[in-house]
């Protein structure tokens, strides 16, 4: 496959979403035009620099076509102009296409991330592995397949954050896939409005970043005024104003970022809360043997039968074992989204289908851990053990 010689081939900008009102404005970027609308109307997934993709075909549900309503485009740049640093001496993301054509070497750990250098998936992958190789992905699922496929020999992958919440997509991913969760990291996340040097932060009109990054400075950019663009990562967004040069768009992401495209720290820590947090789920192809000399968590993922109190009675066997659980998430099951019930004189009920998350804190060496998983599934249709890992904490 032919590499463009550009160091950045691609961004996103929101149009109208919800939150952001209906402001429009490619901020004085050269972007072209690709109409890509997203279903979740949050997230944007990418194409980086250097690289084409194909996103695999189970992706798809996600693309919902063009001008699909949910106010989110995608723009394609098609020319960047070069600035500041030598970014093409930076390790470019592997793609899901890609995958399959290059081989791991070397015996640091490889530990795969999505996003560039510079993101803070990337500081959760050195704060788990301070010596590590971090490989690069352009999309979560490409992290996936990259530890899938021997190019990297863990995945670091964000699942939630204190003020934004939940990553989807990633809770959907894991029982896509068949890595096990065999460490967390927890990430104190001080974000910082960074911009093209010299630039003060009046002079901004737009502010690019990852939108789960812009929720969590949403008070700060309000009073500043900036329309906000979305990128896949807090660091592809300063890459991109490094390498296009454009004074009046600054963007949020880490002061390491800043260092490495040769940007400006314009205020530091913007975030709305000051303890801002993002939780990572460290993968591997193995799960690690459980043990007791240390705090342990286990995440389990599992369907239930509909009844009136059947939830109540999964929780419960938790609780009769003194087991604090720290996570629940509800997900759709995607292909079994509705479930018909004929349980009245009228006709059938119809119940959505969920499948249900839960990190709870004990070992699966521990026995009360493994009577409670035994009990579980005397009423769950489906349970999966994800993995059993150390405790972090957000030091
Ligand atoms: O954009 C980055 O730098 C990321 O690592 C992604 C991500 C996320 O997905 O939540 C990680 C931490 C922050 O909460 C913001 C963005």
């Amino acid at each position: 496959m032919a590499l463009k010689a550009n160091p950045i081939t691609c961004a996103y900008a929101v149009l109208s979403h919800p939150h952001l009102g209906t402001k429009s404005s490619t901020c004085g970027l050269n972007f072209r035009k690709e109409f890509h609308g997203l279903g979740n109307g949050v997230c944007c997934r990418g194409v980086f620099a250097q690289r084409a993709i194909t996103p695999a075909e189970d992706e798809k549900p996600f693309s919902s076509g063009a001008g699909s309503g949910d106010g989110i485009s995608r723009f394609k740049e098609t020319e960047s102009t070069g600035f500041h640093k030598d970014l093409n001496s930076l390790p470019k993301p592997l793609s899901a296409t890609d995958l399959s054509c290059s081989s791991s070497g070397g015996s640091r750990v490889r530990v795969a991330y999505q996003g560039v250098p510079g993101s803070y998936s990337e500081d959760a992958a050195l704060k788990a592995y301070p010596k590590c190789e971090t490989v690069p992905c352009d999309e979560f699922e490409a992290v996936f397949q990259a530890v899938e496929l021997w190019l990297a020999d863990k995945a670091v992958l964000p699942i939630e954050n204190s003020v934004g919440g939940s990553i989807h997509r990633n809770y959907d991913l894991l029982l896509r896939h068949r890595l096990h969760i065999v460490g967390e990291v927890q990430l104190v996340v001080n974000h910082c409005l960074l911009g093209l040097p010299g630039i003060k932060k009046e002079e901004l009109k737009c502010v690019v970043s990852h939108p789960q990054a812009l929720d969590q400075c949403e008070m700060t950019l309000s009073k500043l005024g900036l329309i906000r663009v979305s990128a896949d990562d807090t660091a592809g967004a300063a890459q991109t104003i490094a390498s296009d040069g454009i004074r009046e768009t600054g963007a949020v992401a880490s002061a390491r970022a800043a260092a490495i495209y040769g940007l400006d720290v314009l205020e530091e820590r913007i975030q709305d809360e000051a303890d801002n947090i993002t939780r990572f789920m460290i993968l591997a192809r193995e799960p690690i043997i459980p043990g007791v000399d240390r705090p342990h968590k286990t995440s389990i993922v599992f369907t239930l039968e509909e009844g009136p109190g059947v939830l109540f009675k999964a929780l419960a066997v938790f609780s009769l074992r003194d087991i604090n659980l720290t996570k629940i998430e509800s997900r759709p099951q995607r292909k079994r989204p509705l479930r018909v019930v004929d349980d009245s004189n009228k006709g059938s009920a119809k119940y959505f289908d969920y499948l249900f998350y839960i990190d709870f804190e004990a070992s699966m060496a521990e026995p009360r851990a493994q009577f409670a998983l035994g009990h579980l599934q005397e009423f769950a249709r489906f349970l999966r053990v994800l993995g059993c890992y150390p405790l972090d904490n957000a030091s």
